[in-house]
């Protein structure tokens, strides 16, 4: 079914036989199945896994689809209490799961503390199993979901983010939170809400309900509290379709009686349309995933653009140094709010002039240049713009004169089209191919209303600032010339995305040539990790909201006129830790901000903390704001707590850090930030300084990217 993928994880695997399991939960709806991976040895070849029941019974592909292998709980205890913190048992388990092709091994949770093993050997031996496992499956079709009994406590994050700290955060490894039953009466949602936002910072893929967690209904169907169902819907909500469900425990709701819910896996039989015997809950989960709350943040229609595009990294466009393509150009169009705001910027910037005078004074004449202007949207937004004052303006009518400046010589061609072909353009519109920062007019086609967008996702990443102060020097604007924008700035937020921080390491393999196939010049790890990726984040936590970095106002006093700088952003003690701040599909929200401030009370300032693994950029633009009848201004932002909601033009920067770093409870973490550039290039280097509680630096990253070594911007 769609919108939700749920898997079974019976409590017994009936005859040690997956096939009829698969089979029958498939029936149902359900995607996979979770059971046991070994049988015991073989008692006639020790050395061997036992044969299988099931073998014959399941094809390749429903291997490697339809069943998540369990390693067995006794063989990790046996190796988190060994002396030396291997099993063979555990890496026969690993390699025939491979072999199976199946799609992800699941290793119970650290185990208890025992009399003879302490709580931090069995972690490190823990730890140093599921790192060699890591390694072993790498490159394989087999990830691991490591089991974490979850329960909104910061021992709980502790311990996990230990464990793949030493790890290194692998990405053959992601966590499947066990919710245990019964026990949530101990918490509270806000705790709940908490503790697993931070928890899908460290890259969780899976959630399990046990069935006795679950309520029944007067009818005798299974339900959850309100609690839960506040919690369910909250990761649905963040995790959409990225979260995998399970459903496990013995089938404990019988509505209907008993026999109703009988499963002969030896037939197949079973009661009408409850073939698992497990309907009643999928569907109470599709009940749940069907409340118009839930349907809001995920069935809407810029999460489904977004959908390929969740945390794949992509290189930041330069549209400077690079000719952007036909699609690119066309996919910027389809966006509905950026042009809708365009053109409501440039009816206020000529209100503004008509209430000053300037229209009449030049006989009703209004310079519009379009500088950077593509395919010509903008073009098109300011002449609508135009018909809407004219319109509202019989009396005072203007005539626009349009000047479109474009470097793109294949984009110039489109331009030149519409200029001949479009009712509104002919006459009215002129082209002039060129750099903007060479270009010249004459005095009397210098520019009124200056109107650009050459915004990248960090605002001035594209090159705005140089490409318009080059427009300013090269005389194509009036001295009492608007810029529309009229500035913009960044904004920086520290980012916990396990995710987003192993997508970056890929990179390393990457090769630099995309021409060169697999033997070509690999990126490396020191490039991979110093450069910034434009990435639609969504298995990340954003801890803190977002602070401002560099700021760019148009037009300006250019003498002297620097475009480099430095910010610190200091970002102080938040027990929310990110909670509200917007991350995966959810907005900001201030209620939620406020459920988070209130754990924070709660927790006294305990041992928490929060794994950093690099910082996330945005941006908001002032596009014009009204200087004469009234406060009316125009925006367009990515920054979480200004989002422009529906606009789809821009994902965030993701600025990674080499090594993560932890930021404890009650501490600060100081982000420097820098813009260089030199006469070919512009670009970023960044660092991190961690501050505990009581002022003592913990923890200081290196600084990326000096001198541009690893990534730099074209001018
Ligand atoms: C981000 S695109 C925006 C295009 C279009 N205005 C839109 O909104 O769809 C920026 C455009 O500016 C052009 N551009 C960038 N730097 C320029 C420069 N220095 N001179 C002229 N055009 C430039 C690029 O070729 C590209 O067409």
């Amino acid at each position: 079914m769609p919108g939700l993928v749920i898997g079974l994880f019976p409590d017994v695997v009936q005859h040690g036989r997956y096939d009829h399991h698969l089979s029958v939960a498939k029936a149902d709806g359900l995607s996979f199945v979770i059971g046991p991976l070994a049988q015991q040895p073989s008692p006639s070849n020790p050395g061997l896994l036992s044969p299988r029941p099931d073998l014959k019974g399941l094809s390749g592909s429903e291997w490697s689809n339809g069943i998540v292998g369990l390693i067995s709980n006794t063989a990790v205890q046996a190796c988190c209490e060994s002396t030396h913190g291997t099993s063979q048992a555990i890496s026969d388990e690993v390699e025939w799961a491979m072999h199976m092709g199946v799609p992800a091994v699941m290793f119970p949770p650290v185990p208890p503390p025992s009399s003879s093993s302490p709580p931090s050997t069995l972690l490190e031996n823990y730890a140093r199993m599921m790192n060699s496992t890591a390694l072993r499956v790498a490159g394989s079709q087999t990830g691991v979901w490591m089991s974490v009994n979850f329960t909104p406590t910061e021992g709980c994050y502790r311990e996990v983010s230990r464990v793949l700290m030493s790890c290194e955060f692998p990405s053959t490894v992601s966590l499947n939170l066990v919710f245990r039953g019964g026990e949530e009466g101990e918490y509270g949602l806000d705790e709940y809400l908490v503790h697993l936002n931070r928890m899908i910072g460290l890259g969780v893929v899976g959630i399990t309900l046990p069935t006795e967690g679950f309520l029944t209904n007067k009818k005798g169907y299974p339900t959850l509290s309100k609690k839960m169902q506040s919690v369910v819907e909250f990761v649905m909500k963040r995790g959409g379709e990225k979260i995998r469900w399970v459903l496990s425990g013995q089938k404990a709701h019988h509505p209907g009686g008993e026999d109703a819910n009988m499963v002969d896996v030896g037939s197949q039989s079973s009661s009408e349309g409850n073939h698992s015997g497990y309907l009643h809950y999928l569907q109470y989960l599709f009940h749940v995933r069907n409340r118009p709350s839930v349907v809001a943040v995920l069935d809407n229609e810029e999460a489904s653009a977004e959908r390929g595009y969740l945390d794949y990294l992509q290189a930041p466009l330069q549209p400077l140094a690079d000719n952007l393509e036909f699609m690119t150009y066309e996919t910027f169009e389809k966006d509905p709010v950026k042009y809708r705001n365009y053109e409501n910027a440039v009816l206020l910037a000529m209100e503004d002039g008509s209430h000053e005078g300037k229209w009449v004074a030049q006989g009703g004449k209004v310079n519009i240049m379009v500088v950077g202007a593509g395919r010509g949207p903008l073009v098109q937004a300011s002449l609508n713009a135009v018909k809407r004052f004219n319109d509202a303006n019989p009396i005072n009518r203007v005539t626009p004169n349009m000047l479109a400046v474009e470097k793109n010589k294949n984009a110039v061609v489109f331009l030149h089209s519409r200029c001949q072909l479009e009712e509104d353009w002919v006459g009215v519109v002129r082209v002039i191919t060129s750099d903007m920062r060479d270009a010249m007019v004459s005095e009397s086609d210098r520019a009124d209303i200056v109107v650009s967008e050459l915004l990248g996702s960090f605002g001035d990443n594209e090159l705005s600032p140089e490409c318009l102060d080059g427009a300013q020097r090269s005389g194509l604007i009036r001295s009492n010339a608007v810029s529309i924008p009229t500035d913009y700035v960044s904004f920086i937020a520290p980012l916990s995305s396990a995710k987003l921080h192993q997508e970056a390491k890929a990179q390393a393999y990457v090769s630099t040539d995309p021409g060169a196939g697999p033997m070509g010049q690999p990126f490396g790890f020191l490039r991979a990790m110093e450069t910034p990726y434009v990435v639609r984040t969504h298995s990340g936590t954003q801890t803190h909201s977002e602070k401002e970095c560099f700021k760019f106002s148009h037009p300006r006093d250019l003498d002297g006129a620097d475009n480099q700088r430095y910010a610190r952003a200091t970002f102080e003690a938040d027990g929310a830790y990110g909670l509200g701040l917007g991350s995966g599909y959810l907005r900001e929200d201030e209620g939620l901000r406020d459920v988070g401030r209130d754990v924070d009370g709660k927790m006294g300032g305990g041992e928490g903390g929060i794994v950093v693994h690099g910082l996330t950029g945005t941006f908001d633009s002032l596009l014009y704001k009204k200087r004469t009848g009234g406060k009316e201004e125009e925006r367009i932002s990515i920054a979480p707590s200004t989002f422009s909601v529906g606009m789809f033009s821009w994902f965030p920067l993701f600025f990674p850090l080499r090594e993560p770093m932890f930021l404890p409870a009650g501490g600060k973490m100081a982000v420097s930030i820098w813009r260089i550039k030199d006469d070919k290039n512009v670009w970023y280097e960044w660092a991190v300084e961690v501050e505990d509680r009581e002022g003592r630096i913990v923890g200081k990253s290196n600084i990326h990217n000096v001198n541009g070594r690893s990534y730099k911007v074209g001018l």
